[in-house]
């Protein structure tokens, strides 16, 4: 076994970080098995202690009691199922630094990409015909992009380009930025007020995935002067497997066509009126009936940020990031592809391995929960709500013991 050398993080002192740690307490408000430390909550968050309660109740009481007057019942008091998404929007608009009104939940991740780059394409300047993106981005954007350019008659051109390039590819003739903010992959971060105030000088409107930053760390998209962005709800929001997904329109972009304008978009759905009227806001962009039993879970898991400072979460995240690259620093076979200045960094690290399948095989065995990416790639997502120093420090080590392993 490699042995750690004196200039790595000793246990010791990355116990007392923890002793300091202001979110240590969240810990308590996850349920995680024993015997595991979890490193994938930028591919499925874990679940909320407070969850399984809420969704009995959502079973039980709500839909097995009340039935189908839960819809409406006790709006009042704000728990109808009608405005579950309004009032799960407001609590993601918090996050990613967005007013209420201009953040709608539900559907999948892909579903609101094809609303948001249909919305964003119809409101940027006619005649720009190119819709720039990130060579390297999450697959799911560059197969919507095509699929509705094809809809729309191939009239655009979706033009891949590495992420270090784009400003040399901000022309005159590009439409819509579109990209990623965190690379699934490798984790870099990309500034996401500055793209947007170079997309901005180029006449060209934004268009932002969150997957990987919401819930990571403080986005503020109104401070950056943002236009559209989307993100998912079971990652670092944690609202379980195929949680429902938000997408944000800035205030100005609220009269833009609405691709998907179905009934619970409209002002007033069971008016039942033949012709679409668009809900204030971005409401318009819910389609139909709300998922209430996800969207209740995701709720509820987002009441874990409610006393959360974003300021601390990130703080933590990087602490925890930089940490497990200290200890894994000069490890034979690893190469870092995470950039290790802080500011161009999500909450992930990612190495690749020659052996990265295997490798990732057997950390999972060890209880090491870490994902393999395509060609071979080694992703640890660090998730600062439950995780603490000490954790990293016994993950490293086991990366470091199966890499051994692997070249014996
Ligand atoms: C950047 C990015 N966008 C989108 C998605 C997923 O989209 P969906 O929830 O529609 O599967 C993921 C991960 O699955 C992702 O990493
Ligand atoms: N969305 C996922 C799924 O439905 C099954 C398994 C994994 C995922 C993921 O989240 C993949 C993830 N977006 C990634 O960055 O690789």
């Amino acid at each position: 076994m490699t042995q750690i050398t004196p200039q790595r993080p000793a246990l010791d002192a990355l116990q007392a970080l923890d002793a300091r740690d202001p979110l240590a307490h969240k810990r308590a408000e996850f349920l995680l098995p024993p015997g595991v430390i979890y490193l994938d909550g930028n591919s499925l968050g874990a679940l909320p202690a407070a969850v399984p309660a809420r969704l009995d109740h959502v079973t039980r009481q709500e839909w097995g009691d009340a039935l189908i007057r839960s819809w409406t019942a006790n709006n009042e008091g704000g728990r109808d199922w009608m405005a579950l998404p309004d009032r799960v929007a407001a609590k993601v608009a918090r996050l990613i630094g967005a007013r209420p009104h201009e953040v709608a939940v539900g559907d999948s991740t892909s579903v609101n990409l094809f609303k948001a780059l249909s919305a964003a394409l119809a409101v940027a300047d006619a005649g720009r015909r190119v819709i720039l993106t990130d060579a390297d981005n999450f697959p799911t954007d560059l197969y919507v992009a095509q699929g509705l350019n094809a809809l729309l008659g191939g009239r655009y051109e979706l033009r891949p380009v590495p992420a270090a390039d784009l400003s040399a590819h901000l022309g005159p003739e590009v439409a819509v930025v579109m990209l990623t903010q965190v690379d699934y992959r490798t984790g870099e971060r990309l500034d996401l007020a500055a793209v947007t105030a170079q997309a901005h000088a180029a006449g060209a409107v934004t268009l932002w995935d969150l997957a990987h930053s919401a819930g990571a760390f403080e986005v503020d998209l109104n401070g950056a002067g943002a236009d559209f962005a989307v993100g998912c709800g079971y990652k670092y929001l944690n609202g379980g497997p195929g949680a429902p997904a938000f997408l944000f329109v800035a205030e100005r972009h609220h009269a833009a066509p609405v691709a998907l304008s179905g009934w619970m978009g409209h002002a007033d759905p069971f008016e039942m009126a033949r012709d679409y009227a668009p809900a204030a806001g971005a409401r318009r962009f819910v389609v139909g009936t709300p998922m209430v039993l996800s969207l209740s879970a995701l709720d509820t898991a987002l009441d874990v940020f409610a006393d959360v400072d974003l300021g601390a979460l990130r703080a933590k995240s990087l602490s925890l990031t930089e940490t497990f690259m200290a200890l894994l620093d000069g490890i034979p076979d690893l190469t870092l592809v995470t950039p290790s200045d802080p500011s161009r960094r999500g909450s992930q690290v990612s190495y690749r391995h020659p052996q990265a399948r295997e490798a990732m095989r057997r950390l999972v065995e060890r209880g090491v929960i870490g994902d393999f990416r395509t060609p071979d790639i080694l992703r640890f997502g660090f998730t600062p709500l439950y995780l603490s120093h000490a954790e990293v420090y016994h993950a490293a080590q086991a990366v470091q013991d199966v890499v051994q392993e692997l070249r014996a």
